[in-house]
Protein backbone atom coordinates (compact mmCIF):
# COMPACT_ATOMS: atom_id res chain seq x y z
CA UNK A 1 0.00 0.00 0.00
CA UNK A 2 2.78 2.52 0.93
CA UNK A 3 6.04 1.87 -0.83
CA UNK A 4 8.97 4.28 0.66
CA UNK A 5 12.13 3.61 -1.43
CA UNK A 6 15.44 5.50 -1.42
CA UNK A 7 14.11 8.69 0.45
CA UNK A 8 16.49 11.94 1.04
CA UNK A 9 16.21 14.98 1.98
CA UNK A 10 19.02 18.00 2.52
CA UNK A 11 18.64 20.75 4.71
CA UNK A 12 21.39 22.40 3.20
CA UNK A 13 24.84 20.36 4.31
CA UNK A 14 22.16 18.59 7.03
CA UNK A 15 21.20 15.31 5.28
CA UNK A 16 17.51 15.30 7.39
CA UNK A 17 16.45 11.93 6.21
CA UNK A 18 19.14 9.65 4.59
CA UNK A 19 18.19 6.75 2.04
CA UNK A 20 14.87 6.02 4.15
CA UNK A 21 13.25 2.88 2.55
CA UNK A 22 10.43 0.85 4.29
CA UNK A 23 6.84 -0.55 3.10
CA UNK A 24 3.36 -0.66 5.04
CA UNK A 25 0.74 -3.20 3.60
CA UNK A 26 -2.96 -3.12 3.98
CA UNK A 27 -3.74 -3.57 7.46
CA UNK A 28 -0.14 -3.49 8.67
CA UNK A 29 1.00 -0.94 11.32
CA UNK A 30 4.40 0.48 11.24
CA UNK A 31 5.68 2.71 14.48
CA UNK A 32 8.54 4.49 13.36
CA UNK A 33 10.73 5.40 16.66
CA UNK A 34 13.65 7.55 17.17
CA UNK A 35 15.16 10.60 19.10
CA UNK A 36 14.73 14.04 19.00
CA UNK A 37 16.25 14.91 15.41
CA UNK A 38 16.48 11.32 14.08
CA UNK A 39 14.25 12.69 11.09
CA UNK A 40 10.97 11.69 11.79
CA UNK A 41 8.63 14.60 11.06
CA UNK A 42 10.90 15.20 7.70
CA UNK A 43 9.58 11.89 7.23
CA UNK A 44 5.60 12.72 7.63
CA UNK A 45 6.68 15.76 5.96
CA UNK A 46 7.21 14.58 2.72
CA UNK A 47 4.37 11.65 2.63
CA UNK A 48 2.59 14.76 3.51
CA UNK A 49 3.50 16.46 0.44
CA UNK A 50 4.80 19.29 2.82
CA UNK A 51 8.65 18.90 2.03
CA UNK A 52 9.83 17.62 -1.60
CA UNK A 53 12.21 14.58 -1.05
CA UNK A 54 15.47 15.56 -3.06
CA UNK A 55 15.82 11.88 -4.38
CA UNK A 56 13.77 9.08 -3.86
CA UNK A 57 10.31 8.00 -4.16
CA UNK A 58 7.03 7.39 -1.75
CA UNK A 59 4.32 6.03 -3.64
CA UNK A 60 0.57 5.52 -2.04
CA UNK A 61 -1.44 2.47 -3.83
CA UNK A 62 0.39 3.58 -7.09
CA UNK A 63 0.01 7.62 -6.71
CA UNK A 64 3.15 9.13 -5.94
CA UNK A 65 2.75 11.36 -2.67
CA UNK A 66 4.96 14.42 -3.33
CA UNK A 67 3.81 15.04 -7.37
CA UNK A 68 0.25 13.79 -6.85
CA UNK A 69 -0.50 15.51 -3.26
CA UNK A 70 -4.21 16.43 -4.28
CA UNK A 71 -4.95 12.51 -5.83
CA UNK A 72 -3.21 11.01 -2.54
CA UNK A 73 -4.44 13.52 0.22
CA UNK A 74 -7.90 11.81 -0.86
CA UNK A 75 -6.87 8.50 0.42
CA UNK A 76 -4.96 8.89 3.33
CA UNK A 77 -5.54 11.11 6.60
CA UNK A 78 -3.19 12.70 8.76
CA UNK A 79 -4.14 12.85 12.71
CA UNK A 80 -1.42 15.26 14.19
CA UNK A 81 -0.29 14.89 17.94
CA UNK A 82 -3.02 17.58 18.78
CA UNK A 83 -6.32 17.35 16.75
CA UNK A 84 -8.32 20.45 15.75
CA UNK A 85 -11.78 20.67 15.63
CA UNK A 86 -14.48 23.16 15.59
CA UNK A 87 -14.92 23.79 19.54
CA UNK A 88 -18.69 25.49 18.50
CA UNK A 89 -19.39 21.71 17.12
CA UNK A 90 -20.67 18.21 18.15
CA UNK A 91 -18.43 15.69 17.14
CA UNK A 92 -20.89 14.57 14.24
CA UNK A 93 -21.58 18.32 13.10
CA UNK A 94 -17.62 18.33 12.69
CA UNK A 95 -17.83 15.39 10.69
CA UNK A 96 -20.26 16.51 8.42
CA UNK A 97 -18.39 19.64 7.98
CA UNK A 98 -14.96 17.71 7.53
CA UNK A 99 -16.63 15.42 5.02
CA UNK A 100 -18.33 18.16 3.18
CA UNK A 101 -14.75 20.11 2.64
CA UNK A 102 -13.05 16.67 1.40
CA UNK A 103 -15.99 16.21 -0.65
CA UNK A 104 -16.80 12.78 0.94
CA UNK A 105 -20.83 12.15 0.96
CA UNK A 106 -22.11 10.94 4.20
CA UNK A 107 -25.19 10.51 6.01
CA UNK A 108 -25.83 11.55 9.63
CA UNK A 109 -26.56 8.08 10.77
CA UNK A 110 -23.59 6.76 9.23
CA UNK A 111 -21.26 9.24 11.09
CA UNK A 112 -23.22 8.14 14.28
CA UNK A 113 -22.47 4.28 14.17
CA UNK A 114 -18.77 5.32 12.85
CA UNK A 115 -18.23 7.32 15.71
CA UNK A 116 -19.92 5.31 18.53
CA UNK A 117 -18.13 2.55 16.99
CA UNK A 118 -14.71 4.53 18.19
CA UNK A 119 -15.68 4.34 21.56
CA UNK A 120 -17.88 7.63 21.40
CA UNK A 121 -20.44 7.59 23.92
CA UNK A 122 -24.39 8.42 22.84
CA UNK A 123 -23.78 11.32 25.38
CA UNK A 124 -21.15 12.77 24.39
CA UNK A 125 -22.13 12.78 20.84
CA UNK A 126 -24.45 15.81 21.77
CA UNK A 127 -21.28 17.90 23.66
CA UNK A 128 -19.34 20.42 21.44
CA UNK A 129 -15.73 18.90 21.17
CA UNK A 130 -14.54 22.19 22.90
CA UNK A 131 -15.23 19.57 26.04
CA UNK A 132 -13.33 17.01 24.66
CA UNK A 133 -9.60 15.58 26.29
CA UNK A 134 -7.22 14.80 23.67
CA UNK A 135 -7.92 11.10 23.61
CA UNK A 136 -11.58 12.11 22.41
CA UNK A 137 -10.64 14.20 19.62
CA UNK A 138 -8.46 11.34 18.24
CA UNK A 139 -11.02 8.84 18.45
CA UNK A 140 -13.23 11.83 15.99
CA UNK A 141 -10.40 12.13 13.61
CA UNK A 142 -10.23 8.71 13.42
CA UNK A 143 -13.76 7.91 12.75
CA UNK A 144 -13.78 10.45 10.17
CA UNK A 145 -10.55 7.83 8.63
CA UNK A 146 -12.88 5.32 8.89
CA UNK A 147 -15.90 7.42 6.80
CA UNK A 148 -13.41 8.72 4.34
CA UNK A 149 -12.13 4.40 3.72
CA UNK A 150 -8.79 6.23 3.98
CA UNK A 151 -5.95 3.84 2.74
CA UNK A 152 -3.37 5.06 4.61
CA UNK A 153 -3.29 6.77 7.89
CA UNK A 154 -0.08 9.04 9.49
CA UNK A 155 -0.09 9.79 13.00
CA UNK A 156 2.00 11.94 14.89
CA UNK A 157 2.95 11.35 18.66
CA UNK A 158 -0.60 9.81 19.15
CA UNK A 159 0.18 8.78 22.76
CA UNK A 160 1.86 11.94 24.60
CA UNK A 161 -0.03 13.23 27.04
CA UNK A 162 -2.63 10.49 26.93
CA UNK A 163 -3.30 8.61 30.60
CA UNK A 164 -2.88 4.94 30.76
CA UNK A 165 -6.37 4.22 29.75
CA UNK A 166 -6.88 6.52 27.20
CA UNK A 167 -3.87 5.32 25.58
CA UNK A 168 -5.71 1.56 25.55
CA UNK A 169 -8.51 2.75 24.38
CA UNK A 170 -6.31 4.29 21.65
CA UNK A 171 -4.63 1.12 20.70
CA UNK A 172 -7.91 -0.67 20.50
CA UNK A 173 -9.16 2.17 17.75
CA UNK A 174 -6.41 1.93 15.70
CA UNK A 175 -6.83 -1.83 15.43
CA UNK A 176 -10.60 -1.26 14.51
CA UNK A 177 -8.79 1.03 11.41
CA UNK A 178 -6.09 -1.94 10.84
CA UNK A 179 -8.76 -4.34 10.87
CA UNK A 180 -10.79 -2.72 7.92
CA UNK A 181 -7.61 -3.08 5.59
CA UNK A 182 -5.97 0.23 6.61
CA UNK A 183 -2.00 0.70 5.88
CA UNK A 184 -1.14 3.07 9.47
CA UNK A 185 2.08 4.65 10.19
CA UNK A 186 3.05 5.94 13.40
CA UNK A 187 5.64 8.51 14.52
CA UNK A 188 6.30 7.94 18.44
CA UNK A 189 8.45 8.04 20.97
CA UNK A 190 5.87 5.38 23.09
CA UNK A 191 8.03 1.81 23.38
CA UNK A 192 5.14 0.72 24.93
CA UNK A 193 2.49 1.39 22.60
CA UNK A 194 4.55 0.30 19.91
CA UNK A 195 5.35 -2.79 21.54
CA UNK A 196 1.42 -3.19 21.81
CA UNK A 197 0.38 -1.88 18.68
CA UNK A 198 2.87 -2.46 15.50
CA UNK A 199 3.90 -5.11 13.05
CA UNK A 200 6.43 -3.83 12.12
CA UNK A 201 8.93 -1.52 14.12
CA UNK A 202 11.39 1.15 12.75
CA UNK A 203 14.02 2.19 14.87
CA UNK A 204 15.35 5.87 13.66
CA UNK A 205 19.07 7.06 14.55
CA UNK A 206 21.04 9.89 12.99
CA UNK A 207 18.75 10.40 10.20
CA UNK A 208 19.10 7.25 9.15
CA UNK A 209 16.20 4.00 9.57
CA UNK A 210 18.53 1.43 11.70
CA UNK A 211 16.70 -1.18 12.05
CA UNK A 212 13.09 -2.45 10.90
CA UNK A 213 12.16 -4.90 12.85
CA UNK A 214 8.97 -7.77 13.24
CA UNK A 215 7.38 -7.27 15.79
CA UNK A 216 6.09 -10.81 16.03
CA UNK A 217 8.79 -12.47 18.66
CA UNK A 218 9.87 -9.17 20.36
CA UNK A 219 9.72 -8.77 24.10
CA UNK A 220 9.31 -5.70 25.29
CA UNK A 221 12.98 -5.58 27.14
CA UNK A 222 14.57 -6.63 23.56
CA UNK A 223 12.95 -3.59 21.93
CA UNK A 224 13.81 -1.11 24.59
CA UNK A 225 17.53 -2.78 24.18
CA UNK A 226 17.42 -2.53 20.48
CA UNK A 227 16.25 0.69 20.87
CA UNK A 228 18.84 2.06 23.43
CA UNK A 229 21.46 0.10 21.07
CA UNK A 230 21.03 2.39 18.65
CA UNK A 231 21.56 5.51 20.49
CA UNK A 232 25.09 4.20 22.31
CA UNK A 233 26.88 3.10 18.90
N1 LIG B 1 12.79 23.24 8.18
C1 LIG B 1 14.00 22.83 8.53
N2 LIG B 1 15.09 23.54 8.18
C2 LIG B 1 16.33 23.12 8.51
N3 LIG B 1 16.61 21.98 9.19
C3 LIG B 1 15.56 21.24 9.57
C4 LIG B 1 14.20 21.61 9.26
N4 LIG B 1 13.38 20.64 9.77
C5 LIG B 1 14.17 19.74 10.36
N5 LIG B 1 15.46 20.08 10.22
C6 LIG B 1 16.61 19.29 10.72
O1 LIG B 1 16.48 17.99 10.17
C7 LIG B 1 16.88 17.01 11.14
C8 LIG B 1 15.71 16.04 11.38
O2 LIG B 1 14.68 16.76 12.09
P1 LIG B 1 13.21 16.20 12.34
O3 LIG B 1 12.40 17.32 12.87
O4 LIG B 1 12.73 15.51 11.12
O5 LIG B 1 13.48 15.12 13.49
P2 LIG B 1 12.44 14.39 14.44
O6 LIG B 1 12.88 12.97 14.51
O7 LIG B 1 11.06 14.64 13.99
O8 LIG B 1 12.64 15.09 15.84
P3 LIG B 1 11.55 15.37 17.01
O9 LIG B 1 11.31 14.07 17.68
O10 LIG B 1 12.27 16.36 17.88
O11 LIG B 1 10.35 15.98 16.36
C9 LIG B 1 17.32 17.76 12.38
O12 LIG B 1 18.72 17.93 12.31
C10 LIG B 1 16.63 19.11 12.23
O13 LIG B 1 17.36 20.13 12.87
Amino acid sequence: MLEVSNLNKYYGKNHAVNELNFTVDSGEILCLLGANGAGKTTTLNMLLGFVKPDSGRAILDGIDMYHQRTECREQMMYIPENVHLYPSFTAVENISYLAELAGVKVIQSDIKDVLLRTGITEAQLERKIGSFSKGMRQKVAIAFALLKHAKLVLMDEPTSGLDPVATQEFIEVVNTIKQRGTAVLIVTHDLLCAHQLADQIGIMSQRKLKQLIKNDDLTLPDLTEQYFEQFSA
